[in-house]
């Protein structure tokens, strides 16, 4: 019996564009034009997979994700995008779509987004059915998402929420942020809440490896391809087979190299460094960079085109000056964990200590956070339970070289040396409830304003 794929699609030119991929890799084809078509095709004859345009003539295709849950189907589904409907893509994610495409996409890169879907759904039913959507996290679930990530503030609660949706897709990722903002740890949650969580994370850091030892680091090599390559040697995307790839500060990779990169990302295909035999690999690619992108781009640091194949879901991870009361949270855990380690009696902040950990900029975000709150115990008088202002302070005056960390970020168009009015108040509103524990009396008081005001401001940003 032939594999069948019904494709729902209006459009007739992009209609006979995958019936012909499609045909020409074997496989028999449906076409139909509504959503209701679609529902009709499903029901007389179950195909063994749907493409499903999610902009059709009677409505969103998200209307057929809904019926094929509600009637407990399991027929897998391949939405199709267009380039700047990210939102309805994850929406068909959180509706059930095992994985998503945005146009214009390859033929090869439709039948491996097949491949892959099937192969894995094959690997879900061997020992567990496939997780009905339904069975999915709901949304006030999103902490355990990133279960190693603390933070409550709504920018984090967004990143949840895209990590989420997102997933569970085969989708690339480009994560941006500043440095030490979390985007390995986001990287990882990616990773284990993915239907490849029990296959391999391989994480390679581009500007740890010196650029003429990078290809091989990610492709390997055959003996005898270089100086020093005294046996065969597999690389990065070998291991990652059948798994995740986070390929970090992408922007230190040479642009020759990214183009091989590009093809392993298209076409699923690469060559180890002096070998010409072709090899395959199933990968979900994540990447990283603390710099502007589109700056690179325009400086002719990262192919354009590799960097529209990897920002299929984009997550930019917020630096920690914008996460209100997170930083107090995430300090008084690391507080928690560092005062267990080193025998210290000292697990809180007193109230000078909170002020001051509310009013720094933190440059450095978690890393630089969590830096500090080490030093402050290790360097504590052990006397009481609490750390004073007076131990950050000496924590933070001895910050590494004195220097502090490159904040990539705020080179050219990112450049905020001036905020907007409202956001330097709605900063301070949250630095003083963060210091009082979201006290709003006490917040008011040292704000020296009415509390009124802060329970308006809190009620207009909710909005
Ligand atoms: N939200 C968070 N809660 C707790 N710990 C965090 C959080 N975000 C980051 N960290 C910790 O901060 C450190 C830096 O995080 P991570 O390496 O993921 O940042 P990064 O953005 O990848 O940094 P870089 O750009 O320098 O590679 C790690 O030890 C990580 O565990």
């Amino acid at each position: 019996m032939k594999t069948t794929v019904l494709i729902i699609e209006d459009s007739p030119s992009m209609a006979r564009t995958y019936d012909g991929f499609l045909r020409r890799a074997g496989m028999e084809t449906i076409v139909v034009e509504t959503c209701a078509a679609g529902i009709d095709e499903i029901s007389r004859e179950e195909p063994h997979a749907v493409l499903l345009d999610l902009h059709l003539p009677d409505g969103s295709g998200l209307k057929l994700l809904r019926w094929l849950q509600k009637e407990g189907r399991k027929v897998p589904v391949i939405a199709i995008t267009a380039n700047g409907s990210m939102g309805t893509a994850v929406e068909a994610m959180r509706e059930g779509a095992r994985d998503f495409l945005v146009k214009p996409f390859s033929g090869p890169k439709m039948i491996a987004a097949l491949e892959q879907m099937w192969m894995r759904t094959e690997e879900e039913t061997d020992d567990t059915p496939v997780p009905a959507p339904a069975a999915k996290p709901q949304p006030q679930e999103n902490q355990a998402i990133a279960s190693q990530m603390i933070g409550e503030s709504l920018p984090m609660k967004a990143v949840y929420k895209i990590i989420e949706a997102a997933a569970p897709s085969d989708a690339s990722v480009f994560i941006t942020g500043e440095s030490g903002t979390g985007k390995e740890l986001a990287a990882e949650a990616i990773h284990r809440n993915s239907g490849r969580s029990r296959g391999p994370l391989v994480i390679l850091n581009c500007a740890a490896i010196a650029p003429n030892m990078l290809e091989s680091e990610v492709f390997g090599h055959v003996k005898g391809a270089f100086t020093g390559a005294v046996s065969d040697r597999e690389g990065a995307a070998e291991r990652a087979h059948g798994g995740t790839l986070f390929l970090d500060e992408l922007g230190e990779m040479e642009i020759g190299l990214q183009s091989k990169l590009l093809r392993l990302l298209q076409e699923g295909t690469y060559m180890r460094v002096g070998e010409s035999k072709e090899r395959r690999a199933d990968i979900r690619f994540v990447a990283a960079t603390n710099r502007d992108p589109r700056k690179a781009i325009v400086e002719g640091k990262l192919r354009e085109d590799l960097y529209f194949r990897l920002n299929v879901i984009p997550i930019t991870m917020p630096p920690l000056r914008e996460r209100g009361m997170d930083t107090v949270l995430i300090a008084s855990s690391f507080l928690e964990r560092f005062a267990k380690e080193h025998g210290k009696t000292q697990t809180t902040f007193d109230e000078g200590a909170r002020a001051a950990l509310a009013s720094h900029g933190w440059p450095g975000n978690v890393r630089e956070l969590m830096n500090v709150v080490r030093r402050a115990v290790i360097l504590g008088t052990g006397q009481g339970d609490e750390v004073t202002a007076e131990d950050l302070a000496l924590a933070m005056q001895l910050d590494g070289e004195g220097q502090a960390p490159v904040v990539s970020f705020s080179e050219g168009a990112w450049d905020a040396v001036v905020e907007p009015l409202h956001v330097t108040e709605r900063r301070a509103i949250e630095r003083a409830l963060a210091v009082t524990e979201g006290n709003i009396q006490e917040a008011a008081r040292l704000l020296e304003i009415n509390p009124s005001t802060i329970y308006r401001k809190k009620t207009s940003w909710a909005v």
